[in-house]
Order: structure tokens, then sequence, then C-alpha cells
């Protein structure tokens, strides 16, 4: 049996269109969603998240701005960026495009952003609201994976979620998410013994461990949802998740492919981050 694919694509489309209509509101009130994004160097994978970006706030009709800075942009200058796009009018969100170069300091960077402005939820205080389940700026990508399982027509409540990797962009914060949704949680990550054993217990897998096609057939349950927010080019240019999804597909209930999953999600749930901020930074939320 193969199983039933969850277009991220699809579903994004949904969303941008309700998002559109938000906008058209909001631009009768003379309201214009505005985001910032800054790109230091010449990472290859940050141009083609770049690229969907500003195609996304095009066809959204927000105002982007992008920055791109030489590779030894010194943090002082950096700092003074996003000090300037913190007080700038025309805009609601600021991206850092991370990882930054080595000789810049990231967590001096992200807490420079002001707080109602950080729309990739990476603040100290928005992480800190999300542990405690008050109202903060999500994560993109988390909150994609939500919304991805949510508009699938899947119920998380009492169901047992397995989530590989417990980085603080993805794993971390999908697993609070997961358990806000009443799942029951379990995180496994690069020391985890048995981990095909735990996952194969999963109702839901959630898999982020930059990893191309690390998980097969043997870590998936017979009907299991799996979300794969893996995200791996490979030598002939390819992109690859971390699920190996022609062997899974086979056994799994619905997944997500890579690309066309997890990925326009992001870009969407970024949209719509940026959408609020706007409606908070003009009292209309
Ligand atoms: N501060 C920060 N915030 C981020 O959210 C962030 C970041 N830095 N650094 C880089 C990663 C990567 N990332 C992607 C999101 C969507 C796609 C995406 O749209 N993927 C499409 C198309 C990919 C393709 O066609 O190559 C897909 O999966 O279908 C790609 C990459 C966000 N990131």
């Amino acid at each position: 049996m193969t199983a039933t694919i969850i277009s991220g694509k699809q579903v994004s489309e949904e969303i941008r269109g309700s998002i559109a209509g938000e906008v058209k509101e909001l631009a009768a009130k003379g309201v214009v969603p505005g985001l910032a994004v800054v790109l230091v160097g010449e990472d290859p994978a940050s141009h083609v998240y770049v690229r969907n970006k500003e195609k996304a706030c095009h066809d959204l009709g927000y105002y982007s701005e992008v920055h791109r800075l030489p590779a030894d942009t010194s943090q002082a200058d950096l700092l003074a960026l996003v000090d300037k796009l913190n007080h700038q009018d025309s805009i609601d969100g600021i991206l850092v495009q991370l990882p930054l170069p080595k000789h810049i300091d990231e967590k001096a960077v992200i807490n420079a952003i002001a707080v109602d402005k950080d729309v990739d939820g990476f603040h100290p205080v928005n992480v800190g609201n999300l542990v405690i389940g008050d109202d903060s700026l999500l994560p993109c990508t988390p909150a994609g994976v939500i919304e991805l399982i949510k508009r699938a027509g899947i119920s998380l409540s009492g169901k047992h979620a397995v989530v590989i990797g417990r980085s603080n962009i993805v794993g971390k914060p999908v697993s609070l998410l997961l358990q806000r949704e009443n799942a029951t949680v379990t995180m496994c990550h690069s020391r985890t013994a048995n981990m095909a054993e735990i996952a194969r217990q999963a109702d839901v897998l959630v898999v982020a461990i930059g990893r191309a096609n690390f998980i097969d057939a043997s870590y998936v349950k017979p009907g299991a949802v799996v979300i794969d927010v893996g995200m791996n080019r490979l030598e002939n240019g390819k992109l690859a998740g971390d699920v190996d999804f022609e062997s899974v597909k086979e056994v799994s209930g619905p997944i997500t492919p890579v690309p066309g999953g997890v990925g326009p999600m992001t870009i969407t749930m970024l949209m719509q981050n940026t959408l609020t901020a706007a409606k908070r930074h003009h009292g209309l939320a």
C-alpha cells in the first residue's frame, strides 16, 4: 500500500490565500506588512530560501528588503543594521539568515532583534514564551509542521509523537508544540539507544536530523504519520529529506515529501508571522 502524500505546497497555497485576503483588508487601512531579510556571506542553501521568500513577499503584496552583506562584515556593522531595522517603521519583521560566518556571535545578533519583529521566533523572550505556552511569534518550521498535520485532518490529542532531533530551531520547539496539541511526546537524538524501536512506537514521527535518507522503513510503524523536516543537498544537486521516502511510503500512513513538504510551510509561516507582527505594530491585533 502506498501512502497518502501530504502536500506542503498545496496547504501553503491555501494558507497564502487567506493571508492575501487579510493583506487586502490591511491595505484598505494603509498598512503594508514589511519584511527585512539579512544575508551575510555566500551560503548556497541560504540563497534558495531567500529567493523563495522574496517571491512569497512579492506574490502577497508585502514590502520587502533583502540586505546582502559580504562574508567579512563585522559584527558591529551587522548589529548596527539590526538596530536600524528595529527602528524602521516600514519593517514589521526581521530575519537574519543563519548560519552566520564564524567571526560573528549568532546569539548577540539574535538577542539584538526587537522581540516584536523576531519573525523567526528565535529571540530568547519568544522561546521562553513558547515554553510557558504564552502568546509569542512561533518559529516557522515547527509552526509549519503543526499546521500541516492539522490541515491534513490528523488529530494529535492523545497520540504518541516521536521527534528525532533536538535542535533549538526544530526538534525542541516542535516537541513543545506537539505537547501543546496534547500529544504524548518522546524525543530521540544521536545518543538515543534503540532509536528504531522507539520510533516504531510513534503514531506521528517527526524527523529533523540533517542526514539524507537516514530513516528507513525499519523506523516506521505501519500507518504512522511521517513528517520529514530534512533539507539535504545531494552531490547531484537534488534535495533529499532525512526520510528514505521511497521505502517508507510503502509502510507509513500520510507522509510529507522533500521538496514540497515542510519547506514551503516554513516560508508560509514566515509570511504569517510577518502579518501578525504588522497587525500588532499598528494596533490591529
Ligand atoms: N534565520 C533563519 N531562518 C530560517 O528559517 C532559515 C535560516 N535562517 N537559514 C536556512 C534555513 C533553510 N530554510 C529553508 C526554508 C524553506 C525552503 C524551501 O522553500 N524549500 C522548498 C524548495 C527547495 C528547492 O526547490 O530547492 C521545498 O522544500 O519544497 C528551503 C530552506 C530556512 N532556514
